[in-house]
């Protein structure tokens, strides 16, 4: 299925400041399910509005005269082959794929698929041409009538607090429900913009799965982790010998995600050399392996990720504003953790109730000092970050009720005191080494945050050489540029 929406079709709620968002802890932290955190805190105008684009085709003249189509799709094709949206069912003079009404950012255009006989739109033979209301096309035999059909929707908050494994009861989450629900069924391209750990593959997951493209598969693609050298390989695939290393043919990224979704992580990361061979891709829906001659069709929903602001990029040269409009028909923005603190307490308790979590940890709560704490740290790392603190809180408490010293020192906001956190059933060398584990990974984090990930910042207030604060970074996987103040 496919779909349209006219490009940057965006939530429309105001942005918040952290200072906007008024949350008190209570006491709260006996029974997460009748926290007073639960109830609404955030003003934000409930409800959003996209434009949702459809038009039709109707046979006005000729031997199909009568059939007709209405599409949401990003394409809509016509011709005698039964594969096509607009079956030409009768017209003998009409080439199996005929033509194809695309849509744009400057809107409707028509494109001859290569027929034997030609495409004329009002009169004239053309090979790509734009259309307007109540534009004539001649295929074949047959006269074509084109109408847009525009729709403006309203996207309601939903009334669920949870989506295809994602939590939130705040009103901007539940904003995002509604709309992840209303557009995942159409074909459309969206860019989904947010801070690291927010959760921009959960709803890169959430679209497909709602999609009618779950029998395909979602191919992940992360643009940023994989070496500037082999990213037009894994996007396109390659041929045998194309480069040194290529022992064999390998599909790409797009190949493998045919009849289902591509999700682009990192967009912002992409090389700018690359960005208009994506846009090709994007608009002719076929892709050439690197080495390789043959042009192979490829079917695939794009979403694509990024914690960068794109526009500012644009803006700085650094990402190209066509490939831009193209993917971003529906832009949704995750807001952070901290924008959206009534979050934290239900995504907790789910993530307590976990049969998993309960049958290795048994039952626990926070008290209700432990959350106060939880709530009113800034999260940098976001719902990622909330969910480590969450592990490591479970491996160190004891009993069922968590309590702040439980909570790592940049959460306390304060420095530790009391006795060390150690799990005295391990052997001491095992326990030693788990407690200077977990000091290296809480240290380096906390100054790293301080220092909004600049490594050679913290390494002058830790007075760590900074290659020891780099060899921490990788071994405990922390994400400096979530750590940058936007
Ligand atoms: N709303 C949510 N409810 C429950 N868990 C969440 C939610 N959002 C994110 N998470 C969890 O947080 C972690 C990070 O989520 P995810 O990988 O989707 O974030 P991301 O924005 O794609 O991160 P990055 O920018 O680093 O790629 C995952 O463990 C995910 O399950």
């Amino acid at each position: 299925m496919g779909g349209l929406c006219y490009p940057r079709a965006k939530m429309s709620a105001p942005p918040l400041h952290p200072d906007d968002i008024h949350t008190s802890p209570g006491d709260v932290g006996q029974d997460l399910n009748h926290s007073p955190l639960l109830s609404e805190t955030l003003v934000v105008d409930p409800r959003t509005t996209v434009k949702l684009h459809k038009c039709r085709l109707a046979v006005t003249s000729g031997p199909d005269t009568g059939r007709s189509v209405v599409s949401d799709k990003e394409r809509l094709r016509c011709g005698a082959h039964p594969g096509n949206d607009l079956v030409l069912v009768e017209d003998r003079t009409a080439s199996r794929h005929h033509f194809e009404i695309q849509f744009t950012e400057r809107g409707y255009l028509l494109v001859d698929l290569g027929s034997t006989n030609g495409t004329f739109l009002d009169g004239r033979r053309i090979e790509r041409a734009y259309l307007s209301p109540g534009s004539q096309i001649r295929a074949g035999s047959s006269v074509l009538t084109f109408a847009p059909l525009d729709e403006e929707v309203t996207i309601e908050p939903d009334r669920e607090g949870e989506l295809c494994g994602m939590v939130g009861q705040s009103m901007k989450m539940r904003q995002i429900f509604g709309l992840i629900k209303k557009i995942a069924p159409m074909g459309v391209s969206v860019i989904i913009q947010g801070e690291t750990g927010t959760g921009k593959e959960l709803v890169a997951r959430a679209i497909h799965e709602l999609s009618g493209r779950t029998k395909g598969p979602m191919e992940v693609l992360d643009c940023g982790a994989i070496p500037p050298n082999l990213i037009e390989s894994e996007l396109f695939g390659h041929e045998k010998g194309a480069f040194t290393g290529a022992v064999s043919s390998r599909p790409g990224a797009f190949e493998r995600a045919h009849g289902g979704t591509i999700f682009l992580d990192e967009l912002g990361e992409l090389r700018l050399d690359l960005q208009p061979k994506l846009l090709r891709v994007l608009e002719n829906h076929e892709v050439r392996r690197v080495g390789g001659n043959d042009v192979i069709e490829v079917d695939c929903r794009v979403i694509a990720a990024t914690n960068r602001d794109l526009m500012k990029e644009i803006q700085g040269g650094g990402f190209r504003e066509d490939l831009y409009f193209r993917l971003s028909v529906i832009t949704i923005q995750l807001p952070p953790l901290r924008q959206r603190r009534d979050d934290i307490p239900l995504i907790l308790k789910r993530a307590l109730a976990d049969p998993e979590v309960v049958g290795k940890h048994g039952k626990k709560r926070f008290s209700a000092e432990s959350l106060g704490l939880l709530m009113s740290y800034s999260w940098p790392g976001n719902v990622r970050e909330l969910m480590n603190v969450l592990s490591h809180v479970l491996t160190f408490s004891e009993g069922e009720e968590i309590q702040p010293a439980h909570l790592p020192p940049r959460v306390r906001g304060q420095v530790r005191e009391g006795p060390l956190p150690f799990n005295e059933h391990l052997s001491f060398k095992n326990a030693k080494e788990q407690l200077l584990e977990n000091f290296e990974r809480e240290y380096i984090t906390s100054v790293l945050t301080r220092c909004e990930g600049n490594l050679s910042r913290a390494a002058r207030e830790s007075g760590l050489h900074r290659k020891s604060i780099e060899r921490l970074v990788k071994k405990y996987q922390l994400d400096t540029k979530g750590m940058k103040s936007r």
